[in-house]
């Protein structure tokens, strides 16, 4: 085992409702201890300028002004969210950043997030891993999802096989089977569909505890034209942009708010339970915001075989495990270690990856 560091993990996911932050120590193989975690959530203006980006990015060059802008108004929020986790945990001793940033494209053969490394680590004074999956989309994989060692770090030990599924904008699964082999994939829509179609009809940024679909019911035509859609006809590993199925709102536009938000639950239900995958889990642990949505949870249990339960029934923090995530693979791109697999993302050999920034701070004396 090599010594253990302390790592702040942060990650922007695609809901674009803040970042999130989490504290863990680790020797990139097992985790050693779960820190405090914290969201800053984004204000309106940035939300809708990220949105906006999003919208447009597919024809934005990397030196766009408004780009460049918003980028740094959105690492100053991670700025902070670093000094709220090292606050609240009493100050100590913090060894390295892992920043995904924000996606703000991702398609084949090409994967994009923002987020100025090189400033986060000037203000926070800490060296920077990012950049986790350019690596892996140049060796030829999907570049996502990249959670799965991580889930397979803290399945370990657990009944198998097992499924980690996290619900937030896009919702991903892993699979880790009797013998111990990890397999992953995007699985369809998480909650992003959801979101924007609640916006749509009733300004709200979701709905909140299922209470909007629960008084609807599913249009079944319509969900047949919405499992139409090529992903799903691709076998695993595969990977989604939040824009994939931007098609869908205008597909399902002549139902009722209330039977629109039962129809797009049950897509992101429907598109999990799709998923071929090699052996069925005995238990579905569920986390990101998804799992806070007791109508989604209901027609997930309705259609898999194995129980369906929070990962807070496994001491897990459901909110914070994706930021733990890139504090743990900050670790194993410090170390050299994979960050994918063939069966996590279709990368042709186990990949390493991420960049180490050092932007004006010296790493001399730090314990690398
Ligand atoms: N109380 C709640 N009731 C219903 N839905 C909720 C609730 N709380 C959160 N959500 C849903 O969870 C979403 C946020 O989930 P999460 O933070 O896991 O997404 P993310 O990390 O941005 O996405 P991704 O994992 O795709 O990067 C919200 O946009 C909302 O749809
Ligand atoms: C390209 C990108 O940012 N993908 C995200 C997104 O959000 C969920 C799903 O789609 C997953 O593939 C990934 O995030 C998690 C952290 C991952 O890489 O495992």
């Amino acid at each position: 085992m090599r010594t253990p560091l302390t790592a702040i993990g942060l990650m922007s996911g695609t809901s674009l409702d803040g970042v999130d932050a989490a504290l863990i120590t680790t020797d990139g193989i097992r985790v050693f201890h779960h820190g405090p975690s914290l969201t800053v959530p984004y204000d309106a203006p940035l939300r809708a300028r990220l949105r906006d980006i999003l919208d447009h990015a597919g024809s934005l060059s990397p030196d766009d002004a408004d780009l460049l802008d918003a980028e740094q108004a959105l690492t100053d929020v991670h700025t902070q969210a670093v000094q709220a986790v090292r606050a609240k945990a009493g100050n100590t001793p913090v060894d390295v950043i892992g920043l995904h940033g924000q996606t703000i494209l991702h398609a084949p053969g090409r994967t994009w997030q923002i987020g100025n490394a090189s400033r986060l680590s000037a203000t926070t004074d800490l060296p920077v891993i990012h950049d986790f999956r350019t690596a892996d989309v140049q060796a030829g994989g999907e570049g996502a999802p990249l959670a799965p060692l991580y889930h397979a770090a803290l399945l370990h030990g657990h009944a198998t096989p097992a499924a980690v599924l996290n619900i937030g904008g896009v919702a991903n699964l892993t699979l880790m089977t009797k013998s111990g082999d990890v397999l992953a994939c995007d699985t369809g829509p998480g909650n992003a569909l959801l979101d924007d179609w609640m916006f749509r009809h009733t300004g709200q940024p979701c709905d909140f505890s299922g209470t909007c679909a629960a008084q609807g019911t599913v249009d079944m035509d319509c969900l047949s034209t919405l499992l139409a859609h090529d992903f799903f006809h691709k076998p695993p590993p595969k990977s989604l942009d939040r824009l994939s199925f931007h098609q869908a709102l205008e597909q399902i536009s002549t139902l009722s708010v209330q039977d629109g938000a039962a129809t797009l639950t049950a897509f992101t239900a429907a598109a999990i339970a799709s998923t071929p995958l090699p052996e069925q889990p005995l238990h579905w642990f569920v986390c990101g915001g998804g799992r806070h949505n007791p109508t989604l949870m209901h027609m997930l249990a309705e259609r898999l075989s194995g129980t369906v339960q929070p990962v807070e029934t496994l001491g897990w923090d459901g909110d914070a495990l994706e930021a733990e995530c890139f504090g743990f693979l900050a670790v194993r791109s410090l170390r050299g270690r994979p960050l994918s697999l063939p069966a996590t993302t279709g990368v042709p050999c186990p990949m390493p990856g991420g960049r180490l920034t050092c932007g004006g701070i010296s790493p001399a004396g730090r314990r690398l």
